[in-house]
């Protein structure tokens, strides 16, 4: 995020200032001449100069200044604001105050012709201090005045780094308190109006109520858990645990006691009175066990015998425990494909394939697409409390002839990226190379996919796509992405440094810095 800076405008430097009027020389120096109309030919020479010298300080002062008329038109904004926002002052004149300044709420104060002290205003990322005042004459309305305290100070910087950290957890407590047994999601938080995703809600809604084990499927990012969520929020274990234990992501020898817990002293490293395992925790709820075709074979043999008996029996216990949970799997791997090559139990897959659910591909529900993408976008903009950006016809196109390999999730991670480099307006310009027309349609999409499906050793692979984006180690990695995201911004600013800071979030100064670092500073304007 930018942080906003002040360079170049320390008080007395500011353009208009050195503009001022200067009508005198004492002992080799200029000096303004005394703003007094004593005779009637003067006058008019000073009620310029005195303009003049109100719209100097205003851009000599640190404060923020915005003035706009009865209609929310800009009418002035001073050169320190200006900067800021990385626009010419000079150039938004007349606009419309609610396209130029973020969550600006001069509208309210002229509708409501009250001011508004000291309020919190997001601006790029920053929380502001903003003061909002009508303007009256003769008893008429005929403006808005906005300033913006504390913008750059260490101190506010200090301020909004608590006043973040405080919402981070605010959100935290709050999320604890609306999810209390862990499942984030609802039926109705699923977007897709598609007739297959109609269909498998529907299918939720059957059998969510009973009991039986499901067995969701679907390729990688397609949003197998999210639908593992809805099926326990809308079972009649609702309001019991939520527990899931990603059966990938834990080493083989942990895997048992994750699953069944430990009791005191049952192996070195054990914790004093042991520990809980994920059954145990998921008593009177549901257990989803992503990514079930990873676990073990002789894993595999204990689970059958915990969901045959709905028993659990501790590392180190002597004795076993009555369980009652309800079993959710997710896999994207093709398990009847493993049972035939002996890596998967076949009583084990029966066992959790009561009830199967197969969620549908991304490519086959592209009218899923624009509304996915607005919620998506949304969702963004909500977090970091910017507008939704709109998104083009031309960069929906593109998306929509795009193959995503990688699904809901890759939708997500391209719509992260053009969200912070397109600003308001996402153009295609904005999307990844890899996706739609710059490589035809979703058959070359495909093509190409072949093509990069085994990326070089050592590349760094975004999320699911296959797009190889940088190599080498972490540092070598950031910094290649950090200075395509700065080539891709240039280009889509058309060289234009000060929009291409804006839409990277970052300080024009901070623009140079990195350009220099990079070496790119000679080769752009
Ligand atoms: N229909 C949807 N509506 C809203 N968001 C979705 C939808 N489908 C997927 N997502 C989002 O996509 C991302 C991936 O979803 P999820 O983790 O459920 O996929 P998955 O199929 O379980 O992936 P994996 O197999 O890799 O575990 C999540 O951030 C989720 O919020």
């Amino acid at each position: 995020m930018m942080a906003p800076t002040m360079t170049g405008h320390a008080k007395g430097e500011s353009v208009m200032a050195q503009q001022m009027p200067v009508s005198g020389a004492v002992g080799g120096e200029k000096m303004a001449a005394p703003l007094r109309n004593d005779s009637p030919a003067t006058s008019i020479h000073v009620e310029r100069a005195r303009r003049e010298l109100l719209r100097a300080a205003m851009d000599a002062v640190e404060e923020w200044v915005v003035v706009v008329d009865a209609q929310g038109g800009i009418q002035f904004l001073n050169a320190p604001y200006a900067e800021f926002l990385g626009v010419e002052a000079s150039e938004v004149l007349g606009r419309d105050v609610s396209e130029v300044i973020e969550n600006t709420r001069m509208h309210e104060v002229l509708e409501s012709g009250r001011a508004e002290l000291a309020q919190l205003q997001l601006i790029r990322g920053h929380h502001m201090i903003a003061h909002r005042y009508p303007i009256f004459r003769d008893g008429e309305l005929i403006g808005a005045i906005g300033s913006v305290l504390y913008h750059d100070t260490w101190e506010w910087r200090q301020v909004n780094a608590q006043v973040q950290a405080l919402e981070a957890e605010v959100d935290y407590y709050r999320q604890a308190l609306e999810t209390p047994n862990g499942a984030r999601w609802q039926l109705s938080d699923i977007i897709g109006d598609s007739p297959a995703m109609r269909e498998l809600a529907s299918k939720v809604r059957k059998i969510a109520p009973g009991g039986a084990s499901v067995l969701i499927r679907g390729e990688s990012g397609t949003g197998k858990e999210l639908y593992a969520h809805a099926l326990h929020r809308s079972s009649a274990r609702a309001k019991g645990p939520f527990i899931k234990l990603n059966c990938a992501a834990i080493p083989e020898a942990l895997l048992e006691a994750e699953l069944f817990g430990y009791e005191e002293g049952a192996f070195t490293g054990a914790r004093r009175g042991g520990k809980p395992g994920k059954f145990q925790l998921a008593d009177g709820g549901t257990l989803f066990l992503d990514e079930v075709g990873d676990m073990p074979l002789a894993m595999q043999a204990k689970l059958l015998r915990v969901l045959q008996d709905r028993e659990v029996e501790a590392v180190g216990a002597t004795r076993l425990v009555t369980v009652d949970v309800r079993v959710i799997a997710a896999t994207h791997r093709p398990l009847e494909a493993l049972v035939e090559s002996g890596e998967f139990r076949e009583d084990l897959f029966y066992r959790i394939n009561v009830v199967p659910l197969q969620v549908p591909p991304l490519r086959e529900r592209r009218d899923d697409l624009p509304t996915l993408a607005t919620h998506l976008l949304s969702r963004l903009a909500r977090r970091s409390g910017r507008r939704p950006p709109i998104l083009s016809e031309t960069a929906l196109e593109r998306l929509c002839a795009h193959h995503w390999p990688g699904n809901v999730r890759e939708l997500e991670n391209v719509l992260e990226a053009a969200f912070y480099l397109g600003g308001s307006h996402i153009q295609p310009t904005d999307l990844p190379d890899a996706i739609g027309a710059r490589h035809g349609d979703a058959r070359h999409a495909d093509a190409r996919r072949t093509e990069l499906s085994t990326p070089p050793s050592g590349s760094v692979v975004l999320a699911d796509s296959n797009t190889p984006v940088a190599t080498g180690s972490l540092r070598e990695a950031m910094a290649q992405t950090e200075r395509r995201l700065i080539e891709a911004a240039l280009s889509a600013a058309n060289g234009n440094r000060t929009r291409a800071a804006r839409q990277l979030g970052i300080a024009k100064s901070s623009l140079y810095e990195k350009l220099n670092r990079h070496g790119l500073l000679a080769e752009t304007p």
